[in-house]
């Protein structure tokens, strides 16, 4: 229950008992700073997370700048988040105190939706974000470049012991994001030939979902320098550069799906001409403004194109659980939480591989 129920609002650092601490932006210039603020006493199906790590998603990069146009600041953003459960409610019962989990992008949903009723709580109506949501108290959420959370147990997920920790924090977005689409559009057969569109977080994850399913995987970049570590690295099994028209026309009706990472306005047309008749490419990139849409190139070979977003918590739990068995992690550069605000301009420019991720317990400390 909030502290203050006088009909006053109460600050973030007072509308709950317990303190916690974390990074904000306060504006669209989407500088980070340390943040005091508060969360919810554990309540009786809820678990208490002691963050140990948490991914930077470009959603956060987005966010924090304001690129969306639908910020309420301070934002702590950070949905990728892995910790120890510290405390537990008397009715939990899928983890225990001690043990690891994760958080992912969704703290919250009407759980009685059509939606709901069939584990797609990324679709409901009454969806409740990490950060930047109002929770079912009223008071706002935030997110895990902090020390800890207070979450319902329906929105947690176990880790299989042989998972190292940091480097699988950002399957609960990037994972979760690529997968879902994959299973759920059929791209995760055997023999298929996927392609994956930008090579940042979700982009590289997708070309090791892809791999462990047994497809033929192609890289589109417009990064040339990503061509080795691509095929090197991550197992791709071919590159394309999206601004050779040569390579680009020679692959046309080549694959069977596509996802399609791309954080920025590009052109689409080049990308469904890959597509072979009904081949289908899934929008999951999330740039500020619409793209333009080529009709002809999908009316000729009966393509389609979709979108989607994360996925349920079944799907979230099954695909770390497929992780743990396929080996399938992140790769990240580790960071200590003061140079947040360095990580997010070099996540703009694309100068990481892949992946972010704040070693939050060992470099968060009080403001
Ligand atoms: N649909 C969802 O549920 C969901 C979930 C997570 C993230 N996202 C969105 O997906 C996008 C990617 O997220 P990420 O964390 O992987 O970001 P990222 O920055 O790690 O990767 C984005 C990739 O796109 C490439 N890129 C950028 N501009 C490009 C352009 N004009 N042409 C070609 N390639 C370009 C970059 O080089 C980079 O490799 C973001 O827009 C993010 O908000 C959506
Ligand atoms: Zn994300
Ligand atoms: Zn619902």
């Amino acid at each position: 229950m909030a502290a203050a129920t006088n009909g006053m609002c109460a600050s973030p650092a007072e509308e709950h008992l317990r303190k916690a601490i974390g990074w904000a932006a306060m504006d669209p210039s989407g500088v980070l700073s340390p943040f005091n603020f508060s969360r919810r006493t554990n309540g009786d199906d809820d678990i208490t997370l002691k963050i140990l790590y948490c991914g930077i998603c470009h959603s956060d990069l987005h966010t924090i700048k304001n690129e969306w146009g639908i910020t309420k600041y301070p934002v702590v953003p950070g949905h990728e988040i892995v910790g120890v459960v510290t405390e537990v409610g008397k009715n939990v019962t899928k983890v225990k105190t001690g043990d690891k989990a994760g958080i992912g992008c969704v703290v919250g949903s009407c759980g009685s939706c059509e939606n709901c009723k069939q584990d797609l709580e990324n679709y409901c109506p009454k969806i409740i974000f990490t950060y930047g949501s109002v929770y079912h108290d009223g008071t706002r959420t935030y997110g895990g470049y902090s020390n800890m959370i207070v979450v319902n147990e329906h929105f947690v997920i176990r880790f299989p012991e042989n998972m190292p920790l940091d480097k699988s924090a950002p399957l609960l977005c990037a994972g979760i994001t690529v997968y879902s689409p994959m299973k759920t559009f059929g791209l995760n057969e055997p023999g298929k030939h996927l392609g994956v569109v930008g090579l940042g977080g979700l982009g590289h994850v997708a070309v090791k979902f892809g791999k462990a399913f047994g497809m033929k995987v192609t890289v589109i970049s417009s990064s040339p320098n990503k061509e080795k570590e691509a095929i090197e690295m991550l197992g791709a099994d071919a590159f394309l550069l999206s601004s050779n028209p040569e390579k680009m026309q020679a692959a046309m009706g080549t694959m069977d799906g596509i996802i399609n990472t791309v954080s920025a306005v590009h052109q689409l047309m080049p990308l469904i001409f890959l597509l072979k008749t009904h081949g289908k490419m899934i929008l999951v990139g999330a740039p500020e403004k619409p793209l333009e849409l080529p009709v002809f190139p999908l009316i000729m070979a009966g393509r389609i194109l979709a979108g989607s977003c994360i996925g349920g918590l079944k799907d979230t739990q099954e695909m770390i659980d497929f992780a743990g068995k396929h080996n399938i992690t992140a790769d990240i550069e580790l960071i200590k939480m003061d140079y947040v605000n360095e990580a997010i301009e070099r996540l703009a420019k694309a100068d990481v591989r892949y992946r972010f991720v704040i070693d939050v317990a060992n470099s968060l400390s009080a403001a």
